[in-house]
Protein backbone atom coordinates (compact mmCIF):
# COMPACT_ATOMS: atom_id res chain seq x y z
CA UNK A 1 0.00 0.00 0.00
CA UNK A 2 2.96 2.45 0.29
CA UNK A 3 6.65 2.59 -1.11
CA UNK A 4 9.30 4.22 -0.12
CA UNK A 5 12.18 4.17 -2.86
CA UNK A 6 15.80 5.78 -1.67
CA UNK A 7 13.92 8.15 0.60
CA UNK A 8 16.36 10.99 1.95
CA UNK A 9 16.28 13.64 4.55
CA UNK A 10 19.35 15.94 4.30
CA UNK A 11 18.89 19.22 6.53
CA UNK A 12 21.64 20.71 4.75
CA UNK A 13 24.53 19.80 2.21
CA UNK A 14 26.52 18.37 5.43
CA UNK A 15 23.56 17.01 7.67
CA UNK A 16 20.99 14.34 7.15
CA UNK A 17 18.65 13.19 9.46
CA UNK A 18 18.50 9.52 7.41
CA UNK A 19 19.26 8.85 3.51
CA UNK A 20 18.57 5.28 1.09
CA UNK A 21 16.12 3.85 2.98
CA UNK A 22 12.98 1.49 0.80
CA UNK A 23 10.14 -0.14 1.84
CA UNK A 24 7.44 -1.91 0.76
CA UNK A 25 4.43 -1.39 3.44
CA UNK A 26 1.75 -4.03 2.90
CA UNK A 27 -1.60 -3.42 4.07
CA UNK A 28 -2.31 -4.60 7.44
CA UNK A 29 1.36 -5.09 8.45
CA UNK A 30 3.01 -3.67 11.24
CA UNK A 31 6.64 -2.41 10.71
CA UNK A 32 8.83 -1.85 13.93
CA UNK A 33 11.68 0.87 13.15
CA UNK A 34 15.06 -0.15 15.75
CA UNK A 35 17.77 1.99 15.99
CA UNK A 36 20.46 3.92 18.13
CA UNK A 37 19.43 7.50 18.86
CA UNK A 38 19.77 10.31 16.70
CA UNK A 39 20.04 7.35 13.46
CA UNK A 40 17.02 9.58 11.96
CA UNK A 41 14.13 7.14 13.63
CA UNK A 42 11.65 10.21 14.17
CA UNK A 43 12.40 12.31 11.11
CA UNK A 44 11.91 8.93 8.98
CA UNK A 45 8.35 8.86 10.36
CA UNK A 46 7.67 12.71 9.91
CA UNK A 47 8.43 12.34 6.45
CA UNK A 48 6.29 9.23 5.90
CA UNK A 49 3.13 11.05 7.81
CA UNK A 50 3.43 14.06 5.44
CA UNK A 51 4.38 16.16 8.34
CA UNK A 52 7.88 16.91 6.59
CA UNK A 53 7.95 17.31 2.47
CA UNK A 54 11.91 18.47 2.34
CA UNK A 55 12.79 14.62 1.31
CA UNK A 56 14.42 13.50 -1.42
CA UNK A 57 13.57 10.03 -3.04
CA UNK A 58 9.88 8.63 -3.81
CA UNK A 59 7.13 7.74 -1.64
CA UNK A 60 4.41 6.48 -3.44
CA UNK A 61 0.51 5.16 -1.79
CA UNK A 62 -1.95 3.26 -3.64
CA UNK A 63 -4.38 5.36 -2.03
CA UNK A 64 -4.46 9.08 -2.98
CA UNK A 65 -3.92 11.05 0.02
CA UNK A 66 -3.58 8.37 2.49
CA UNK A 67 -5.17 9.15 6.62
CA UNK A 68 -2.69 9.00 8.97
CA UNK A 69 -3.13 8.81 12.75
CA UNK A 70 -0.40 9.84 14.80
CA UNK A 71 0.80 8.46 18.55
CA UNK A 72 3.62 10.28 20.21
CA UNK A 73 5.95 9.77 23.03
CA UNK A 74 4.07 12.45 25.01
CA UNK A 75 0.05 11.81 24.85
CA UNK A 76 -0.44 15.93 23.61
CA UNK A 77 -3.78 16.71 25.32
CA UNK A 78 -5.64 19.63 25.18
CA UNK A 79 -5.73 20.14 29.45
CA UNK A 80 -9.06 22.41 28.90
CA UNK A 81 -10.66 19.48 26.67
CA UNK A 82 -12.21 16.22 28.58
CA UNK A 83 -11.38 12.58 27.51
CA UNK A 84 -14.28 12.79 25.13
CA UNK A 85 -13.42 16.23 23.66
CA UNK A 86 -9.89 15.15 23.44
CA UNK A 87 -10.94 12.00 21.05
CA UNK A 88 -12.85 13.87 19.27
CA UNK A 89 -10.66 16.98 18.74
CA UNK A 90 -10.22 18.24 14.73
CA UNK A 91 -13.29 16.34 14.38
CA UNK A 92 -16.59 18.19 12.86
CA UNK A 93 -18.70 16.28 15.44
CA UNK A 94 -19.80 13.86 13.29
CA UNK A 95 -18.14 10.78 14.59
CA UNK A 96 -19.26 11.10 18.70
CA UNK A 97 -20.49 7.61 18.46
CA UNK A 98 -17.01 6.48 17.20
CA UNK A 99 -15.13 8.55 20.08
CA UNK A 100 -17.70 6.81 22.29
CA UNK A 101 -16.68 3.29 21.32
CA UNK A 102 -13.10 3.94 21.28
CA UNK A 103 -13.12 5.46 24.77
CA UNK A 104 -14.56 1.97 25.55
CA UNK A 105 -12.14 0.05 23.76
CA UNK A 106 -9.16 1.44 25.29
CA UNK A 107 -10.78 0.92 28.68
CA UNK A 108 -12.06 4.27 29.98
CA UNK A 109 -15.33 3.84 29.62
CA UNK A 110 -16.93 6.52 32.62
CA UNK A 111 -13.43 8.93 32.13
CA UNK A 112 -15.30 10.42 29.17
CA UNK A 113 -15.66 13.54 30.90
CA UNK A 114 -12.70 13.89 32.92
CA UNK A 115 -9.77 16.23 32.42
CA UNK A 116 -5.76 15.58 31.08
CA UNK A 117 -4.94 16.28 34.62
CA UNK A 118 -6.87 14.07 36.64
CA UNK A 119 -5.69 10.97 34.28
CA UNK A 120 -2.13 9.39 35.45
CA UNK A 121 0.44 8.77 32.36
CA UNK A 122 -1.25 5.41 31.17
CA UNK A 123 -4.62 6.31 31.00
CA UNK A 124 -3.35 9.86 28.88
CA UNK A 125 -1.83 7.35 26.53
CA UNK A 126 -4.55 5.76 26.25
CA UNK A 127 -6.86 9.00 25.21
CA UNK A 128 -3.89 8.97 22.62
CA UNK A 129 -4.35 5.60 21.24
CA UNK A 130 -8.24 6.29 20.81
CA UNK A 131 -7.69 9.58 19.14
CA UNK A 132 -5.01 8.38 16.65
CA UNK A 133 -7.65 6.06 15.91
CA UNK A 134 -10.70 7.92 15.36
CA UNK A 135 -10.54 8.64 11.29
CA UNK A 136 -9.93 4.68 10.78
CA UNK A 137 -6.15 5.73 9.66
CA UNK A 138 -5.04 3.90 6.20
CA UNK A 139 -1.48 4.01 8.27
CA UNK A 140 -1.15 4.19 12.09
CA UNK A 141 2.38 6.09 13.37
CA UNK A 142 3.72 5.77 16.63
CA UNK A 143 6.60 7.28 17.62
CA UNK A 144 7.68 5.30 20.85
CA UNK A 145 4.41 5.80 22.43
CA UNK A 146 5.20 3.95 25.68
CA UNK A 147 8.66 4.93 26.43
CA UNK A 148 7.43 7.33 28.64
CA UNK A 149 5.33 4.81 30.94
CA UNK A 150 6.54 2.44 33.77
CA UNK A 151 7.42 -1.23 32.68
CA UNK A 152 3.99 -2.47 33.75
CA UNK A 153 1.51 0.27 31.76
CA UNK A 154 4.06 -0.14 28.95
CA UNK A 155 3.45 -4.18 29.21
CA UNK A 156 -0.56 -3.22 29.50
CA UNK A 157 -0.89 -0.81 26.92
CA UNK A 158 1.37 -3.54 24.74
CA UNK A 159 -1.62 -5.81 24.95
CA UNK A 160 -4.39 -3.00 24.65
CA UNK A 161 -2.95 -2.45 21.02
CA UNK A 162 -2.15 -6.13 19.99
CA UNK A 163 -5.88 -6.15 20.63
CA UNK A 164 -7.26 -3.53 18.61
CA UNK A 165 -5.21 -4.90 15.75
CA UNK A 166 -7.14 -7.79 16.27
CA UNK A 167 -10.65 -6.54 15.53
CA UNK A 168 -9.07 -2.85 13.65
CA UNK A 169 -6.22 -4.12 11.77
CA UNK A 170 -4.29 -1.08 10.42
CA UNK A 171 -0.94 -0.73 8.50
CA UNK A 172 1.20 0.80 11.26
CA UNK A 173 5.07 1.67 12.08
CA UNK A 174 6.42 1.77 15.69
CA UNK A 175 9.39 3.47 16.04
CA UNK A 176 10.84 2.34 19.54
CA UNK A 177 14.29 1.75 21.57
CA UNK A 178 12.76 -1.39 23.04
CA UNK A 179 13.64 -4.42 21.31
CA UNK A 180 11.16 -6.66 22.97
CA UNK A 181 8.40 -4.55 22.31
CA UNK A 182 9.58 -4.42 18.60
CA UNK A 183 9.79 -8.58 18.55
CA UNK A 184 6.06 -8.97 20.43
CA UNK A 185 4.33 -6.21 17.98
CA UNK A 186 6.00 -5.63 14.82
CA UNK A 187 5.64 -8.57 11.50
CA UNK A 188 8.83 -6.52 10.41
CA UNK A 189 12.08 -4.90 11.78
CA UNK A 190 14.23 -2.35 10.07
CA UNK A 191 17.35 -1.61 11.81
CA UNK A 192 18.84 1.24 11.26
CA UNK A 193 22.25 2.91 12.19
CA UNK A 194 24.81 5.32 11.82
CA UNK A 195 24.58 8.95 11.37
CA UNK A 196 22.63 10.27 9.05
CA UNK A 197 20.96 6.51 9.80
CA UNK A 198 20.60 4.01 7.17
CA UNK A 199 18.20 0.94 6.97
CA UNK A 200 21.23 -1.85 7.83
CA UNK A 201 19.33 -4.84 7.87
CA UNK A 202 15.28 -6.01 8.04
CA UNK A 203 14.05 -9.19 10.05
CA UNK A 204 10.66 -10.86 9.37
CA UNK A 205 9.44 -11.97 12.60
CA UNK A 206 7.42 -14.86 11.27
CA UNK A 207 5.47 -15.83 14.61
CA UNK A 208 1.74 -15.79 14.58
CA UNK A 209 0.19 -13.29 17.44
CA UNK A 210 -0.34 -13.45 20.33
CA UNK A 211 3.35 -14.72 21.09
CA UNK A 212 5.00 -15.91 24.35
CA UNK A 213 7.34 -12.86 25.58
CA UNK A 214 9.85 -15.26 26.99
CA UNK A 215 9.92 -17.33 22.88
CA UNK A 216 13.19 -19.05 22.52
CA UNK A 217 12.89 -17.74 19.06
CA UNK A 218 12.39 -14.19 20.21
CA UNK A 219 15.59 -14.72 22.24
CA UNK A 220 17.48 -15.59 19.57
CA UNK A 221 15.91 -12.49 16.62
CA UNK A 222 16.63 -10.35 20.05
CA UNK A 223 20.37 -11.21 19.96
CA UNK A 224 21.04 -10.73 16.55
CA UNK A 225 19.30 -7.61 16.85
CA UNK A 226 21.79 -6.75 19.55
CA UNK A 227 25.02 -8.24 17.42
CA UNK A 228 23.56 -5.69 14.44
CA UNK A 229 24.05 -3.24 16.50
CA UNK A 230 26.90 -3.90 18.12
CA UNK A 231 25.95 -4.47 21.69
CA UNK A 232 27.15 -7.71 22.16
CA UNK A 233 30.38 -8.62 23.73
CA UNK A 234 31.32 -11.70 21.05
N1 LIG B 1 14.76 20.00 11.87
C1 LIG B 1 16.00 19.54 11.96
N2 LIG B 1 17.04 20.31 11.56
C2 LIG B 1 18.32 19.85 11.62
N3 LIG B 1 18.65 18.61 12.07
C3 LIG B 1 17.65 17.82 12.48
C4 LIG B 1 16.28 18.23 12.45
N4 LIG B 1 15.48 17.21 12.91
C5 LIG B 1 16.34 16.20 13.22
N5 LIG B 1 17.62 16.56 12.96
C6 LIG B 1 18.81 15.73 13.15
O1 LIG B 1 18.63 14.53 12.41
C7 LIG B 1 19.18 13.42 13.12
C8 LIG B 1 18.11 12.37 13.33
O2 LIG B 1 17.16 12.86 14.30
P1 LIG B 1 15.89 12.00 14.77
O3 LIG B 1 15.23 12.75 15.85
O4 LIG B 1 15.10 11.64 13.58
O5 LIG B 1 16.62 10.71 15.33
P2 LIG B 1 16.00 9.52 16.19
O6 LIG B 1 16.62 8.27 15.68
O7 LIG B 1 14.51 9.59 16.19
O8 LIG B 1 16.57 9.87 17.64
P3 LIG B 1 16.02 9.44 19.08
O9 LIG B 1 16.04 7.94 19.10
O10 LIG B 1 17.03 10.02 20.02
O11 LIG B 1 14.66 10.01 19.24
C9 LIG B 1 19.75 13.98 14.41
O12 LIG B 1 21.13 14.20 14.23
C10 LIG B 1 19.01 15.29 14.58
O13 LIG B 1 19.79 16.22 15.29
Amino acid sequence: MLAVEKVSRWFDEKKAGFQHVNLQLTKGEVIGVLGTSGCGKSTFLRVLSGLDEGYEGRIHSKKKNPSIGMMFQEPRLMPWLTVFENVLFGDDGSKKKEASELIDIVGLGGFENHFPKDLSGGMAQRVAIARSLLHNPDLLMLDEPFSALDAFTKLQLQELLLSIWETKPSTSILVTHDIDEALYLCDRILIMRGQPGEVESELVVDKPKPRHRGDRDLADMKEEILKELDFTND
